[in-house]
């Protein structure tokens, strides 16, 4: 069997709900292409196993539709629970998909997520933390949601400074910019 492939680079991205972590990245990759880059999410394993417990339609569920706010609640708490068995339990999972030179990982949560890819990939680690106001949030959709917005899953990298890159994408924002600074950690 052939030894698995090493990524040169992880791209580690978080940010609050409809901060753009899903639009940015999908952008990004555009520009790396899919030959070079691929986007992995730890929530794809959370989801799959979810879908399986409860027979529920994956595809849906990794939509961005109502089926998955229907869930989202539910999904925290559960995953939350493995979680505290093993932190690594889901980003182990969707490593295992990882193949391509540059990977990028579109919803880090946690401290022991950006942990797990520290200990695994070294300093090929590179991090990237999405802000956007609230204003520009609710314009794209979001309501506060008690369970969702007040727990570790959304608040637990609020307080981390240390960022490789920060970049501010609210309404009106340089896109192509935005899209340059990251590319420029891949280099
Ligand atoms: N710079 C931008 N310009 C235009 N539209 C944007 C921009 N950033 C995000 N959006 C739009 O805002 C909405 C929310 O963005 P997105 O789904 O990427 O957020 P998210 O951080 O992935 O949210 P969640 O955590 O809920 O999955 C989407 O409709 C997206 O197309």
């Amino acid at each position: 069997m052939s030894d698995p492939v090493v990524p040169r680079i992880v791209l580690l991205f978080s940010g609050k709900r409809k901060c753009g972590k899903d639009f940015l990245t999908e952008r990004l990759l555009q520009r790396l292409t899919t030959d070079k880059a691929q986007i992995i999410r730890i929530s794809e394993p959370i989801k799959r196993s979810w879908a399986e417990k409860l027979g529920l339609d994956l595809k849906e569920l990794l939509g961005d539709g109502p089926y998955k706010e229907r869930y989202r609640k539910e999904m925290i708490e559960w995953s939350d629970q493995k979680r505290a068995e093993d932190y690594g339990y889901f980003c182990r999972q969707a490593c295992q998909g990882l193949t391509k030179e540059i990977g990028v990982v579109s919803d880090i949560r946690r401290k022991t997520d950006v942990r797990f890819f520290r200990e695994q990939y070294g300093a090929r680690v590179k991090t990237v933390r999405i802000v956007a106001s609230e204003g520009t949030r609710v314009e794209r959709g979001w309501t506060f949601q008690n369970g969702v917005d007040d727990v570790q899953s959304e608040c637990d990298l609020d307080d981390v400074t240390e960022w490789d890159l920060l970049v501010e994408n609210d309404s009106g924002a340089d896109v192509d910019d935005i899209l340059a600074r990251i590319e420029s950690l891949v280099q």
